[in-house]
């Protein structure tokens, strides 16, 4: 064989295929960037030279990654739109040459095959992967606030059709391997020790002919189909992005028009819009979160080693406790044992991980037997048998400080001296939990919130006496079951509840204002928050609020003081989704306000502020709030402070974060409008210090 050097390396094999290697110097992670261009040009004139080739394999030389997609710090340096359509167009132009080679193309896909290198992938004639849990497959510009700007739009549905492919690219989902031969996105998923001899075997072979499923012919293949798939997709879209999201208007427009008008056009089209996406703001924000999480995932929280991890205990078999223990048990790998008082909480915590496994076993991602294993390392039980051998014990028990000064002193006489005792309490102060403790070196708090196995934020929290190796070892435990811990201050709410406190405050206010239920919710949805305000006071829990409440006036002082609505609500039996009423009413299959909760709180409701005034009054006061956070270092960073909200509450992210939306709307604007608010509503909206300090100075959070 004869290797050129580069990013990009062909050899010939004596059976007539080329090899077509990527594999980017000096980096872990293969991606796309324009600098290739000229390497990939010079690869094409070659193999356009070549008479004697049967067909290429395309495939990485990194162990565990195809092409994670466009480089998208180059993205993000762009200027112009200009500038980055034609990025765009150079990634057009070489994949096109690459497809129209005379020869059989077959990508071998091992690892992340995401953005440009999917689209990388459907430029070649057939596509094989690994069926290794690694593999993942798809289109996810869209969390970037892009399109694929490639051919990704116009490639992937004339291959797997337009419903399917509209599915991938409006949720920028990553597929497996299963899943990916069965869309037709790979044409076959093979074990990785034999993924090269196959694609080599299927280069050997003539070139396809690419045809589109019967059902897809009947759906998106003629006008009156597409049009009503387009229809579909398009109210799916909107009910979801409620027009926050650009990018996903543009994805439809370019994958429609590229149907209607052909594939030259489509991608002419295609380059243009991906070059205005990359210069949204909402893209700026969205990319500000990858290169976030990114750097997070390098961070130890602290400057001493974590402990080696071996057992993990966790007290209380509730709904956390049982989310505690799966994240544990099945995505950190560690052997779980449960201790509740009484068995049922034991039998609730083993059918809940049971449940989920049986989630994924149905949807074929584990096999019965891995069910079986993963089952088998989550052991429970009444007393603490086998603690002596538990590194981290989790506490999720009732939020009571006797009970949790109970546990410290349990902990430490039934399990190592160098156990880590960590609480999941949302509203205790951890050095109120630590005052039980002999060795107060080993308390921290480890907040997680509901459901665990899906919310992605970890608060961790030292008090001043927790030492730096604790840190380090909760924040790699927290990381290992998936999540994105981040290191708050030990003041009461910790960041997430304290800022989310005040914003459920004021929308309690709303409400008491005589705006009607639904209004309220949809204008903080309209805003870009998953759910509102008075759904999430339900779903959390009426109790729940009215129980942080107190502890929050308490510490903070009176601007946490809500408007007398949770205990009229608790008086009556309601506190939430877990009675079957809240505000709304959960019996019926379709959720609706109950009126009489009107009644209740002598109100008649009648629309009188609109959409975006509500929800900028509740949101101030979060924002507020969050810059007092940052101030006071109950968040280390701006970034921490962001990371926090989006994952924590679900802040738009679009928005980037509460940090972010104030440089976005200048710090002064922030002020301006929080004072006249403070006119309007009252003293709980004044700017604090640290923002009139920074409007003064013309600072904002951010110089990037
Ligand atoms: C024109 C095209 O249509 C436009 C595009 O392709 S836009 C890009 C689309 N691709 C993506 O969005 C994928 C982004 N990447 C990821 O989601 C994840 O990195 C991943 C799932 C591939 C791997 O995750 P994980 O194994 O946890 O590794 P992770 O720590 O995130 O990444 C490893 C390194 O690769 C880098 N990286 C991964 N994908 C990258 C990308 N697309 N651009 C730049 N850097 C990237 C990370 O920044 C990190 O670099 P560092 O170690 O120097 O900090």
């Amino acid at each position: 064989m004869t290797e050129q050097q580069s990013a990009f390396t062909l050899s010939y094999a004596d059976n007539g295929v080329a090899w077509l290697k990527i594999d980017v110097p000096n980096e872990k992670m293969n991606t796309l960037q324009a600098q290739f261009g000229e390497q990939v040009s010079k690869v094409l004139e070659e193999l356009k030279g070549k008479t004697d080739i049967k067909g290429m394999v395309v495939y990485s030389g990194k162990p565990d990654n195809f092409v994670a997609g466009a480089d998208i710090r180059m993205l993000a340096a762009c200027t112009t739109a200009e500038e980055a359509a034609s990025l765009a167009e150079q990634g057009q132009k070489l994949f096109a040459e690459l497809e129209n080679l005379p020869f059989h193309t077959v990508a071998a896909i091992h690892g992340p095959c995401l953005g440009g290198g999917l689209e990388l992938a459907l430029a070649c004639h057939s596509r094989v992967c690994s069926d290794d849990d690694k593999t993942r497959l798809g289109l996810p510009e869209v969390q970037l606030g892009l399109l694929p700007g490639s051919g990704g739009t116009q490639r992937l549905p004339r291959l797997i059709g337009v419903a399917g492919a509209l599915d991938m690219i409006l949720t920028g989902k990553q597929l497996r391997a299963k899943k990916a031969k069965k869309l037709g996105v790979v044409d076959e998923a093979v074990p990785l020790s034999i993924l090269l001899d196959v694609a080599e075997k299927q280069a050997l072979k003539p070139k396809p002919k690419r045809q589109l499923s019967l059902q897809d012919r009947a759906m998106g293949g003629n006008s009156l189909g597409r049009s009503l798939v387009f229809d579909q997709a398009t109210k799916k879209t909107h009910d979801k992005t409620r027009g926050n999201y650009p990018a996903a208007d543009a994805i439809l427009d370019v994958i429609k028009y590229g149907l209607q008008n052909g594939m030259t056009k489509g991608l002419a089209r295609e380059a243009k819009l991906f070059g205005e996406l990359v210069m949204t703001s909402e893209s700026a924000a969205l990319r500000s979160i990858f290169f976030a999480t990114t750097a997070m995932k390098k961070e130890s929280g602290s400057e001493a080693e974590p402990r080696k991890i071996g057992h993990v205990g966790v007290l209380g078999g509730g709904l956390m406790g049982g989310g505690i223990s799966h994240v544990t048990a099945s995505k950190a790998g560690y052997p779980v044992r449960i201790k509740d008082i009484n068995n049922d909480g034991i039998l609730n915590a083993m059918s809940y991980n049971y449940k989920l496994l049986d989630k994924k076993r149905k949807r074929r991602i584990i096999s019965k037997a891995e069910l079986q294993k993963q089952m088998q390392s989550i052991a429970g039980g009444i007393d603490y048998t086998a603690f002596d051998r538990m590194d981290v014990v989790i506490e999720a028990v009732f939020e009571d400080l006797g009970l949790k000064h109970l546990m410290v002193k349990e902990i430490e006489a039934n399990a190592k001296p160098e156990t880590i005792f960590a609480t999941n309490t949302s509203s205790l102060p951890i050095h109120q939990i630590a005052e039980a403790a002999e060795r107060p070196e080993n308390v921290v708090g480890l907040h997680y919130f509901s459901p665990v196995e899906k919310m992605p934020l970890v608060e961790v929290i030292p008090h001043d006496g927790t030492s730096e190796e604790t840190v380090a070892t909760v924040v790699a435990l927290a990381k290992k079951q998936g999540k994105t811990p981040i290191v708050v201050g030990d003041k009461a709410g910790f960041y997430v509840n304290r800022i989310l406190a005040p914003y459920m405050n004021e929308a309690a206010q709303v409400l008491l204002a005589g705006e009607p239920i639904e209004h309220l919710d949809a204008a903080l949805l309209d805003f870009g928050f998953p759910v509102g305000p008075i759904t999430l006071l339900d779903e959390v829990g009426v109790d729940i609020g009215a129980k942080i409440m107190p502890v929050l006036v308490g510490e903070l002082g009176e601007r946490f003081q809500g408007p007398d609505v949770f205990d009229k609500l608790l008086n009556d039996g309601r506190k939430g989704r877990k009675t079957g009423k809240g505000f709304y009413l959960y019996n019926s299959k379709k959720k609706a306000v109950d009126k009489s909760v009107y009644k209740l709180l002598g109100l008649d409701p009648e629309k009188k502020a609109d959409a975006e005034a509500i929800a900028m009054r509740c949101t101030l006061m979060m924002l507020n709030e969050a810059a007092r956070c940052l101030d006071e270092g109950v968040v280390r960073s701006a970034r921490d402070g962001d990371i926090g909200a989006i994952f924590g509450i679900g802040f738009p992210p679009f928005l980037g974060g509460p940090f972010r939306y104030m440089d976005q709307l200048g710090i002064k604007r922030v002020v301006e409008l929080l004072t006249e608010h403070a006119d309007k509503y009252g003293e709980r909206f004044k700017p604090c210090q640290a923002l009139i300090d920074m409007a003064e100075a013309d600072q904002s959070y951010y110089t990037d």
